[in-house]
């Protein structure tokens, strides 16, 4: 496996195909000059980099919500519904953990048995076993572009398959859909596995069907630093240009300080931007992604349409293209789709009736943008160091440097030495740095913004600031003070 961040010769590309399509019996159904032709047939409405590009022109709030079941049947119903009573303008199909993980013999069994149960029993939607033209029906009942929304390390066959029935969005990262989401998977194997998905993507768009790659923003959705989530997903970003992606939505989880998300938020438009244009990008659309909350929620209901709610606002305030939307049975389980929709119309109200504002641009705001710009900039031009050049290859280096590292995550890949902790006005911080060379004027923030908070709750900074803040959330707060 040789990894490098170079575009695929078409020929490369076809290599590696069969194995991938031969690794389910649905995989047969994929013919790309048909896939080609039913793309062409879809109306503008239905395709989501066309959505997307009007949308920010018009500085349009977008809103999606999650949802995937076992049945075709109940998984069509499911997205109309989010359509029409949720207003949804961008559906998902989100897939089965199963899927996710290859294991399509197990979907398979999950498919039996809801039908007998008559409910759905798996988390998503196994699309990989359905196969092309039962998706196509899926794409066929709606009016507008669906999305497929997963955790899969080795996407290729679920790409193949799903862009082939006619979804014109595909989600995930070589890192963003590695590191929370598996134990095991080396870090080169992802990154290649999802260069293969961006160079179908890439032979999509040549033939001038544009589909959008989403990278996952939130990663582990505990504690994360803006500049980690947004380093990583602007790495992800240059690799899918690479490889011939035309529309990339970088995305990032809510932290929960109004200030800090909306500085997140506008900083990564700015150095999503400005980084494709810097390594010749200047065609690829880029647009932006907010996660409400993705830590834990309170289990009633109303509490938890509060957590909704206080996203929507963020989004509505700091502007961004697209808002992924909560459910208030988010504490509970895989929601209905009263649930959905309850979590969509609260959003839509909030977005709605803050249309009209913004929030202003003071010193603590300006200073936090500047704090996220500098991180990042300092991060991804350490990877490119370590990669000699090659951002694929110093993207596994940094890894293994811990220069690039995430809290809290499964993988094995990660070293684990950072820590995060919020201050006293809930934006998260860095405890310790680990192996990440932030300048010193950096350090020196984190520390001083750590030991305000400290001196307020008259204790040590340390790991039980660090267990009170995840633990905040589903007790009603969000800086986890002592008491
Ligand atoms: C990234 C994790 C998020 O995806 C949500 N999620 C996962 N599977 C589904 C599903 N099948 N329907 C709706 N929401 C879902 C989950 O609640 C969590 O907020």
């Amino acid at each position: 496996l040789r990894l490098e961040n170079r575009r695929w010769e078409k020929s490369y590309f076809e290599e590696g195909r069969d194995y991938v399509l031969n690794s389910w019996s649905t995989g047969q159904e994929v013919d790309l000059e048909d896939a080609f032709h039913f793309h062409k047939s879809l109306p503008e409405s239905k395709r989501a980099y066309c959505k997307l590009r009007a949308g920010q022109e018009e500085k349009r709030i977008y809103l999606q919500p999650r949802a995937g079941v076992a049945l075709l049947s109940e998984h069509i119903e499911l997205l109309s519904e989010l359509e029409s009573k949720g207003e949804a303008d961008f559906l998902p199909t989100t897939i089965d953990s199963y899927t996710r993980q290859n294991r399509y013999a197990e979907a398979a069994r999950g498919i039996e048995e809801s039908k007998a149960a008559g409910r759905s029993l798996l988390n998503g939607l196994p699309a990989v076993n359905y196969g092309v033209a039962n998706c196509r029906k899926i794409i066929d009942a709606v009016g507008s572009p669906v999305q497929v929304r997963h955790g899969t390390p080795d996407a290729r066959l679920l790409a193949e398959i799903t862009l082939a029935a006619g979804f014109t969005d595909f989600e995930g990262g070589g890192i963003s859909y590695n590191i929370p989401y598996a134990k095991d998977v080396p870090l080169e194997r992802s990154l290649f596995d999802w260069q293969y998905v961006d160079r179908l993507c890439g032979l999509y768009a040549e033939e001038g069907i544009i589909i959008n790659r989403e990278m996952f923003g939130p990663l582990t959705g505990t504690l994360v630093p803006p500049c980690i989530s947004h380093a990583i997903g602007i790495i992800e970003a240059l690799l899918a240009a690479a490889q011939g992606v035309k529309s990339i939505a970088v995305g990032y989880g809510q932290g929960g300080n109004l200030y800090q998300d909306t500085a997140a938020l506008r900083t990564l438009g700015r150095l999503g931007r400005d980084y494709l244009d810097r390594y010749g990008f200047q065609d690829v659309l880029l647009t932006t992604v907010f996660h409400q909350w993705m830590g834990g929620f309170p289990q009633e209901e109303s509490r938890a349409l509060g957590v909704i709610a206080w996203g929507a606002a963020t989004a509505a305030l700091a502007g961004v293209n697209k808002v992924i939307v909560k459910t208030p049975h988010e504490a509970l389980g895989i929601p209905t789709a009263e649930a959905n929709i309850a979590g969509l119309l609260c959003t839509r109200q909030l977005i709605r009736m803050l249309g009209e504002q913004e929030l202003a641009k003071t010193p603590y705001l300006k200073e936090e943008e500047y704090m996220i710009e500098r991180e990042v900039e300092e991060i991804i031009s350490k990877v490119f160091e370590l990669g000699e050049g090659d951002l694929a290859v110093g993207t596994v280096r940094s890894f293994e440097a811990g220069v690039l590292d995430i809290s809290f995550a499964p993988s094995r890949c990660t070293r684990g030495s950072i820590m995060p902790v919020r201050d006293k006005d809930g934006a998260i911080r860095f405890l310790n740095t680990g192996n990440i060379p932030f300048s010193k004027e950096i350090k020196d923030f984190h520390q001083k913004k750590i030991k305000e908070r400290a001196d307020l709750e008259k204790r040590e900074p340390g790991f039980r600031m660090v267990i009170d803040d995840i633990y905040a959330i589903s007790k009603g707060r969000l800086v986890g003070k002592p008491r």
